[in-house]
């Protein structure tokens, strides 16, 4: 493979797992800022695209999340491995659009028919090909149609959180929110003063 971008070339791409999404090893020669080439290995996970949503009640000002066990939290310290973490998921072959009301349904249980895109950006750039597009949507009572908790047949167990925006906030401030896209979204109703 030859890239068309000039302060890289001769890369080189092995498969170290495709087991279930592609872990790869890649070689190539870089230019560095002082104009020398020097070799550079780089391991890049790539499981697609991804998108998040965080839904909002503005009369109640309450907000949905989802509690979940997350394994490779688990194992960095985070007690028992549950996150509270906004509504998400992985592509697949969809848009980004599709793919969110898509989990807003699967995980969430509610059927929503417009939502904001207000963010799209590298969740981890420096190891995961992953480009995330972030969401907020509003959500009524009316717009639930079932109790979501995600597909029993892709072994999800996902509990949902109806909590006020207020706790959610205390949650960020006193470390009980630990997922960086659920932070972003609620930094963001904080910003754009959505519920104030
Ligand atoms: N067998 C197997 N299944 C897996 C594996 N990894 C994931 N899965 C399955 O694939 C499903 C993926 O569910 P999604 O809802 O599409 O993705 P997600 O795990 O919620 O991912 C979201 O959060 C991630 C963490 O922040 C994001 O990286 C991702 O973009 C997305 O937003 C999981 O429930 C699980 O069944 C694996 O290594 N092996
Ligand atoms: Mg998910």
């Amino acid at each position: 493979m030859e890239n068309k971008i000039n302060h890289i070339k001769h890369i080189k791409e092995t498969v170290l797992s495709d087991q279930h999404y592609i872990l790869k090893k890649l070689s190539f020669d870089y230019m560095t800022s002082n104009g020398k080439w020097e070799r550079q290995h780089r391991e890049v996970y790539n499981r697609g695209d991804g998108a998040g949503i965080l839904l909002y009640n503005r009369k109640k000002k309450t907000v949905l999340l989802i509690k979940q066990f997350r394994m490779p939290a688990y194992l960095n310290g985070a007690k028992d491995g549950f996150i509270n973490e906004i509504c998400g998921g992985l592509l697949d072959d969809d848009d980004p659009e599709t793919c969110i009301m898509r989990e807003v349904k699967e995980e969430l249980g509610f059927e929503i028919s417009t939502v904001k895109k207000v963010y799209e950006g590298f969740s981890s750039p420096g190891v995961l090909t992953e480009k995330m597009h972030f969401f907020i949507a509003e959500y009524t009572d009316e717009m639930k149609v079932d109790s979501g908790g995600g597909l029993a047949t892709e072994q999800e167990d996902i509990e949902v959180l109806e909590i006020p925006y207020s706790e959610a906030i205390d949650m960020l401030n006193n470390g009980k929110i630990i997922d960086t896209r659920t932070i972003v979204l609620l930094q963001y109703l904080q910003i754009h003063k959505v519920l104030d």
